[in-house]
This record gives structure tokens, C-alpha cells and sequence, in this order.
């Protein structure tokens, strides 16, 4: 269960701002429930933890389990959308440490997410002498950064397999039909998992393209898609007392009408990292656009209290804090009795690590909410599978309903293709010669 904790905002914006919002609100829902706002045809992710194709999910299983069973290793190629979510999921459930960890399933690299050949190069020396098979994850199929990653990495399983090997140990995850990816697969037999036409890259954690990668490192995808559905009835209902993801949504709109414009998400669990960068691009892709929208920032406490600590309690007051706080540790470690007290603890000894970290997290939230920063406080159950299916969905849905009150078409990224264009244009790609010529030009390049 996802529980909001807005006490700590209450000062920075006195009103009874729900009920003032509370007609937008209703008109948001609609428009995902029913598909009928901007972007209306990308909001199959809204039914979708009841309504996903069971077949598909048995053979991600199956796939999964040959994943386990021939490989040491899987290569993850994938972008954006195409590898947040599921990065975000193994790293919060299995941990950020988890190629180091003793294990019966494979190490996971995720690679194709930018364009280093360092990184790249360092993944191929790692895959020597390793048993390994490629998922390649690309909705568009036509993404440069993991097309490029794959043409690597297929011709190193090409040449340590032989094609047909090499075809059986390639998992490609796209659009049902178009694409340069989808193209390659069936030309090439891969096996494909497809990213439905109605659910765009961010929302797409809960398909093939998150679900494989972590079902490969053990992860119960059953219990992720049941909390999911559990959210999903939660946050179908239209009272603002019972629905989270509407208090959510209307706070944060409230602190951005009143000129807090950047948004930090916090948790003070280091696993929760990159949950909070796929969460990142949820809500910059979905809202950043128009000139308008909060800007997405996180942090990890309590290390970054001792870095970016100081700005949030007395920079600039254009930001508010949002923090996640689980519920109790899986193994609490309580701090041991030092007879010789030589470094004066022994005030916490008998104390677990939890109870340290509940007065770091009060003390902060008092501070901070003093310095002039509004506390949005989400309380959820034990780190599981369950509860992050919940908080994935519950980020979902809010950021649907954030978008439509930001009159912002929350499913489209338009402003992603200008970087794009360019670097097509300066790489020489057919077609784009007459930009080339422009863009030498302001770069002085002759
Ligand atoms: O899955 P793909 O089509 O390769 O897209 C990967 C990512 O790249 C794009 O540029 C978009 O901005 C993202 O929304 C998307 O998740």
C-alpha cells in the first residue's frame, strides 16, 4: 500500500487546493481511463497489469529460464524507456551489487544506453570465456545507440556461436511490425517480445521490455504484475481521500503553480537508484515540453546529504523534495557493544540501522521543510517485488493525470528528436545533406 504523507507542504501552500483541482483531476482521470485526452492512443499501460497477453508472459518465462539455464551471462542493448525501468528493478530488488553477488542466475550488462567505446570494449573483455545470449530492446527499432551496441555484440556471439547459435541465444524486444529491429529479427530468427503499440518506451517497465531482464535475474514478475493491479484498482477510483496517485499529482501541480520548479526525488536506500532515473525520464519526457513542467532531479540519502545537502537547505527555494520511505530492512544490523567506547557510539549500541536512519530521515525533513523546502512524504510497504510493482504503477498513473493538469500532451517527446536530427545530419546519413551543410557552418567546420 502507497500511503501520502502531505502534512509537510500544508505550510507552503495553505489552501484547501484540493478541491480547487479536484475537477481537473476528475477530467485527467477520465481522459486515461477512457483514452480520449492528447496522446489518448498510448495509454494501454493503464489496463495493462489485467490485461496483458498471458501467452507472451509464459514465454518471457520460458525464455527466461533457457536464459539461465546457457548463460552466465545476458547483455541488456536498450535505451531510455528500453532499459531504465527494468535496471531500475533488478538493482532495487537484487541490488546494485548484484554481478558481484554468488548466485544461480547470470550477471546482467546493460549497454547501448550511450556511446562509449570505453564501456562498450570493457563488456566484450568481461564476456570472455562467458557463456552469454543478447536481448536487444528497442521500440522504434531504430534508436542509433543500441543499433549500434548490437551490430557489436552480435558479431561477437556470430563469431563465438556461428549464426545459428548465435540466433537462438538473441531475444529482440520491439513493435509488432515496423523497424529497422523487427526487421533484422525475422529475417534473422530471433525470438521477439513485442512492446504494444498503445504503451510508449517509458511506460513500458511492466511488458517484455522490462519484464525480461528481470525475470532473468530471478525476480517473481508474477508478484511485480500483481501489485501493479493491486495500484491500478487504487487508482481507478475517483476520491481524492482513496486515490494517492491524485493527491500526488495535485500537490506537485500546486507547488509548481506557486513557483517550485524542480522536483527531488529522495530515498534513503542506495538500491533505489536508478528507480529514481527511470522515474526521471517519466516525468521529464512526460511533462518537459511547452516550456513548461517540473524539472525532475534526485538525490540518495543520507550520501547526498553530505554533498548536495547544503544547496537543498539554503540554495535557491524553487524546489521541493519528494521521499520515498520503505518499510524495514530485509536483514537489520544492530550496531555491536564496544566496551572501550573509543569512538563514543555506544549511545547506539543495541540500536539497528533502521532506527538510525528513521531520526536521520525526521531530522532531515524537519530541517529541510525549515529551510524552505515542502516535504512530499510516500510511505510504502517492505522493498519487494509486490510494493515496487505498486510504486511503478502509482509513478505511472500520477504522471498521467500530471501531465494532463499541466495541459501537456503527457505521452509524446517531440523535443527528443532535434539532438537527433542533428546528429543524423553530421554523421552523413542519406537524406539529411542539406542540414549537414548548415550545421558545418555553426560549427565553423568547413
Ligand atoms: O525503444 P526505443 O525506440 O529505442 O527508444 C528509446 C528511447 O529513446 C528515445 O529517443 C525517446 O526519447 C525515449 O522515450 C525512448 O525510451
Amino acid at each position: 500500500m502507497i500511503q501520502m504523507d502531505l502534512s509537510h507542504i500544508r505550510q507552503f501552500i495553505p489552501l484547501p487546493y484540493e478541491e480547487a483541482r479536484a475537477a481537473q483531476l476528475r477530467l485527467a482521470h477520465s481522459h486515461l481511463q477512457h483514452g480520449d485526452g492528447a496522446g489518448g492512443e498510448f495509454t494501454g499501460w493503464v489496463q495493462l497489469p489485467r490485461q496483458y497477453d498471458r501467452e507472451e508472459f509464459a514465454r518471457i518465462q520460458a525464455a527466461a529460464r533457457k536464459i539461465q539455464q546457457d548463460s552466465q551471462a545476458l547483455v541488456v542493448i536498450g535505451i531510455g524507456g528500453s532499459y531504465l525501468g527494468a535496471r531500475g528493478v533488478i538493482e532495487c530488488l537484487c541490488s546494485p551489487n548484484y554481478n558481484l553477488k554468488k548466485k544461480d542466475t547470470p550477471n546482467i550488462y546493460f549497454t547501448g544506453n550511450g556511446l562509449s567505446s570505453d564501456q562498450m570494449a570493457e563488456l566484450m573483455d568481461l564476456l570472455e570465456g562467458v557463456d552469454f545470449s543478447v536481448n536487444v530492446i528497442s521500440k522504434s527499432g531504430t534508436t542509433t545507440e543500441p543499433a549500434v551496441a548490437f551490430r557489436f555484440f552480435r558479431k561477437l556471439l556470430e563469431e563465438r556461436y556461428g549464426p545459428e547459435e548465435a540466433a537462438r541465444r538473441i531475444y529482440a524486444t520491439t513493435d509488432r511490425r515496423k523497424g529497422a529491429l523487427k526487421a533484422l529479427a525475422d529475417q534473422a530468427g530471433y525470438e521477439t517480445f513485442v512492446v504494444p503499440d498503445d504503451i510508449g518506451g517509458r511506460y513500458s517497465v511492466l511488458t517484455a521490455v522490462g519484464l525480461l531482464p528481470i525475470a532473468v535475474a530471478g525476480v517473481d514478475i508474477c508478484q511485480l504484475m500483481e501489485g501493479a493491479e493491486t495500484m491500478m484498482e487504487v487508482c481507478a477510483k475517483t476520491d481524492m481521500a482513496e486515490n494517492p496517485a491524485w493527491q500526488y499529482a495535485a500537490a506537485r501541480y500546486e507547488l509548481y503553480r506557486t513557483g517550485k520548479k524542480i522536483e527531488v526525488l529522495a530515498a534513503y536506500e542506495p538500491s533505489f537508484r536508478f528507480m529514481a532515473e527511470w522515474w526521471k525520464q517519466l516525468y521529464g519526457e512526460s511533462e518537459g515540453k511547452e516550456h513548461k513542467g517540473l524539472f525532475p532531479a534526485s538525490v540518495e540519502f543520507t550520501a547526498d546529504l553530505h554533498s548536495m545537502g547544503q544547496y537543498i537547505q539554503q540554495g535557491e527555494r524553487s524546489l521541493f523534495e519528494t521521499v520515498v520511505r520503505f518499510g524495514a530492512s530485509h536483514r537489520p544490523q544492530v550496531v555491536p557493544l564496544d566496551e572501550t567506547d573509543g569512538d563514543g557510539l555506544n549511545f547506539l549500541a543495541g540500536k539497528d540501522v533502521d532506527f538510525i536512519r528513521t531520526q536521520a530521515m525526521d531530522g532531515t525533513l524537519l530541517a529541510h521543510v525549515e529551510g524552505g523546502v515542502p516535504n512530499i512524504i510516500l510511505r510504502t510497504g517492505q522493498i519487494n517485488a509486490f510494493t515496487l510493482g505498486e510504486l511503478i504503477y502509482f509513478f505511472e498513473y500520477a504522471c498521467g493525470l500530471s501531465g494532463y493538469l499541466l495541459d501537456v500532451n503527457p505521452f509524446d517527446q517531440p523535443g527528443v528528436e532535434a539532438y537527433k536530427k542533428n546528429m543524423f545530419a553530421l554523421l552523413g546519413k542519406p537524406g539529411y545533406e542539406a542540414l549537414r551543410q548548415e550545421l558545418a557552418e555553426k560549427l565553423h567546420r568547413a
